[in-house]
């Protein structure tokens, strides 16, 4: 296996990303982050780009031993001197000097000709070389560039004294197979290549920015450069931790491997995302919300057989607890069941049936369907006691407006299987509905409490009632849970009568057994 140096540039090509701006102490936390990821080098920013990058960048020099602290300057002297300034307190100063060699960039943004960048890059290398033992050197948008003119001018600030010479995909125009031959033509045409190391920076404008980086690699790129979650100018840089993980994972084929300590990824990741604002989205790779989590019945059975059946990395690997079974519409029974056992409640198999059918209804309105939903369909069905006859709401309707009087009307099926219906007004809508459903019910009920909540949070949250009747002089609790708060409230108050019968019955049971 060959050793990949792994060069990040999250706090200064990152920092790039429109709408990020990162002060000291926000930089020094993501650079002590990255030291424990085990980075080899840190870009940690542009010393002479604003006087709190400045500051940012020598506070991280001072302070990061373990790994390489670099500044990046233009070829200018001013920019080499104030990047001195900043590192000369760390460990092993280094610079990164750049500059374009693309034939648009020379003409239109440097207004020089190649002749006079090439003597522009050399005198700066030699410079900076007088203060840097280390000196990077990128020639800015190396894929729209000469490769003639590339080998030339990489040739003379070689010699100039560059320790590793860079190959930006600046624009993110490259692919796969063209940036793989351009590192082997360097490789091949530059005579004293073999005296520095070759390093890839890829941007993902075209969304290959890490299948670029590892072609580069397959190609005599000795260092991949990027960011933590892929952030930074445009559409992002490669992402470091998916060009390590790819690496990791597919080590029967890419004979390299990074040292960096995988298991720290996801603290990276979220450490930078809480810094910048700049949130992963859900399906990112490696450290997505969703890169653990299946949600298909097919996919969560085969999971909870053998999670390598949809699992290529597993979640420890990057720092992730566990894998979540998502629990939705397209969820199977298989899942169901592990998450009832997780809530250590013992289920029959009819009542797993009455519950996953419950569930797959509540999908059909909730989007996610949370634990605490799932406890609260498990619990109503491990506390009713079925083998009673019951009352059944069969369907409801409350009419509200601020102009008229509320009524409800109910249909009920009574314990002895008739079909009733009636209709009240109220002063509001659950008293309404309170009143329909107790002149449907040949008892003597009285109201005693009534609760509601939301069970979790979000628009679509379950509602949970919870009422107290007397019922002939029975104290009796009820609870009903639903989508819909009216729904939840008829629930509990039926649940209540039911209660009720079930007393009764049992009452009347003990009575015939001890006849
Ligand atoms: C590909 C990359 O990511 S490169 C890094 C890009 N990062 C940044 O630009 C972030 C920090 N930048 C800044 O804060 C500012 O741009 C500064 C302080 C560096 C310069 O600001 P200003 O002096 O106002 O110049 P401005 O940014 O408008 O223009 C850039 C100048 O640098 C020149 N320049 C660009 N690249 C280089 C280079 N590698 N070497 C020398 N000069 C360069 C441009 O030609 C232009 O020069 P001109 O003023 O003679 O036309
Ligand atoms: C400074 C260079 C390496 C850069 O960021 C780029 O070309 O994208």
């Amino acid at each position: 296996m060959s050793q990949i140096k792994i060069f990040d540039t999250t706090l200064r090509d990152g920092e790039q990303s429109p709408g990020v701006n990162l002060n000291k102490l926000e930089k020094l936390e993501i650079a002590r982050q990255l030291e424990r990821f085990g980075v080899d080098r840190m870009e940690a920013g542009f010393p002479a780009s604003s006087k709190g990058d400045f500051e940012a960048v020598k506070a991280i020099a001072d302070t990061i031993k373990n790994t390489s602290v670099i500044g990046l300057a233009r070829t200018i002297k001013s920019d080499v001197d104030i990047a001195w300034d900043a590192l000369k307190g760390a460990e092993n100063p280094a610079i990164h000097l750049f500059l374009a060699t693309s034939p648009i960039h020379m003409e239109y943004k440097l207004k020089k000709t190649p002749e006079e960048v090439i003597e522009t890059a050399v005198s700066m290398v030699s410079y900076a070389k007088q203060k840097f033992k280390e000196i990077e050197w990128s020639a800015e948008d190396a894929t729209r560039s000469d490769w003639k003119f590339l080998a030339e001018i990489i040739e003379k600030v070689i010699d100039a004294g560059a320790t590793v010479i860079n190959l930006p995909d600046t624009v993110g125009y490259t692919t796969p197979v063209e940036y793989g031959k351009l590192f082997r033509y360097i490789s091949e045409n530059v005579p004293n290549i073999d005296q520095v190391e070759l390093s890839c920076h890829c941007h993902n404008d075209l969304g290959m920015a890490v299948a670029n980086s590892i072609a580069a690699v397959e190609n005599g790129a000795t260092q991949v450069e990027g960011t933590i979650n892929g952030i930074g100018e445009r559409a992002g840089n490669a992402a470091l931790e998916e060009v390590a993980v790819a690496l990791k994972i597919r080590s029967d084929y890419y004979p390299y491997e990074t040292g960096l300590k995988l298991n720290e990824i996801k603290r990276t990741s979220d450490i930078v995302a809480k810094l910048t604002g700049m949130y992963v989205q859900a399906n990112k790779a490696i450290i997505g919300r969703n890169a653990f989590a299946h949600e298909s019945g097919i996919h969560q059975d085969g999971v909870l057989k053998n999670a390598e059946t949809y699992e290529i990395i597993t979640p420890e690997l990057v720092g992730v607890t566990s894998n979540t079974l998502f629990l939705g519409k397209h969820s199977g029974r298989h899942a169901f069941k592990d998450k009832v056992k997780e809530f250590g409640v013992e289920l029959s198999e009819a009542e797993v049936k009455e519950a996953f059918d419950q569930f797959k209804k509540l999908t059909d309105h909730k989007k996610e369907v949370t634990d605490d939903d799932l406890y609260t369909i498990v619990m109503e069905i491990k506390t009713d006691s079925s083998s009673i006859n019951k009352y059944q709401l069969e369907k409801f309707q409350v009419q509200y407006g601020t102009e008229n009087v509320p009524t409800a009307t109910v249909v009920l099926k009574t314990p002895d299987g008739k079909t009733v219906e009636n209709s009240c007004p109220g002063q509001g809508s659950v008293e309404a509905l309170y009143k329909t459903i107790d002149s449907l019910i040949q008892e003597n009920i009285k109201l005693v409490d009534y609760q509601l909540n939301s069970v979790g949070g979000g628009k679509d949250a379950l509602a949970e009632s919870h009422v107290q009747l007397i019922v002939n002089g029975e104290t009796v609790n009820g609870r009903g849970s639903a989508q819909d708060v009216l729904q939840a409230s008829a629930n509990a108050f039926i649940n209540a009568v039911n209660r009720y019968m079930i007393k009764i019955n049992t009452a009347k049971m003990k009575e015939l057994v001890s006849e």
